[in-house]
């Protein structure tokens, strides 16, 4: 069994699709840690619409490119297209982060993903679900990776969020 850890994020009906994916990822995969939601603007394009961004990590013995096509597979059956350019709005987009300690191209999947220590939206609830864990290749802890991270103009958010009547979330 490896650790495998996903970024989730939506800023289209994003209250409702996180609650599908944390439902569907705890109907395959079992018990799940779950970080806070953050709001946040979009990085990279010009949209009305702000994110909600998370982590979450569970156990499982699947394969990377079987987790890879399970989160695919969700993200289309939630009207995600591949249509839209990398930059733009989207319904739910859900990204390995890590699996286990694995390193480089693992069934066309990078591992560890790099947006882990490019975007604050990421970085930020991965740092607090998982302060002792290491980065897989510079082996820092993402506790210090946070600490030390320039978010620039990047603003988070906490957003009170309840999911399966637990609340997951809060503002402080
Ligand atoms: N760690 C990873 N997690 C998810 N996809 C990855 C990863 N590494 C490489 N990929 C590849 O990147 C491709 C594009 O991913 P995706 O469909 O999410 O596109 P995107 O929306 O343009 O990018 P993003 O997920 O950054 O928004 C995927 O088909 C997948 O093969
Ligand atoms: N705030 C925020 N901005 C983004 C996000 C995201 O999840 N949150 N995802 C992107 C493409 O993956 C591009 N920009």
């Amino acid at each position: 069994m490896a650790l495998v850890v996903v970024s989730i994020g939506s800023n289209i009906e994003r209250e409702r699709h996180v609650q599908i994916c944390l439902d569907a990822l705890h109907a395959e995969f079992g018990k799940l840690l779950i970080s806070r939601v953050f709001e946040s603007e979009p990085v990279g394009f010009e949209d009305g619409r702000n994110f909600f961004n998370l982590v979450t990590a569970f156990e499982s013995d699947a394969g990377v490119g079987e987790l890879q096509a399970w989160c695919k597979r969700l993200e289309y059956a939630n009207g995600r297209r591949k249509i839209s350019p990398k930059f733009s709005p989207r319904t739910l987009d859900i990204d390995l982060l890590t699996v286990g300690a694995l390193c480089g191209d693992i069934d066309g999947v990078e591992l560890p993903r790099d947006e882990i220590v490019k975007h604050a939206f990421v970085l930020k609830p991965l740092a607090e679900l998982l302060p002792e864990h290491r980065h897989p290749i510079n082996g820092e802890r993402y506790a210090d990776l946070w600490a030390e991270f320039d978010a620039g103009d990047q603003r988070l958010w906490p957003v009170d969020f309840v999911w399966q009547g637990q609340r997951i979330s809060r503002a402080s």
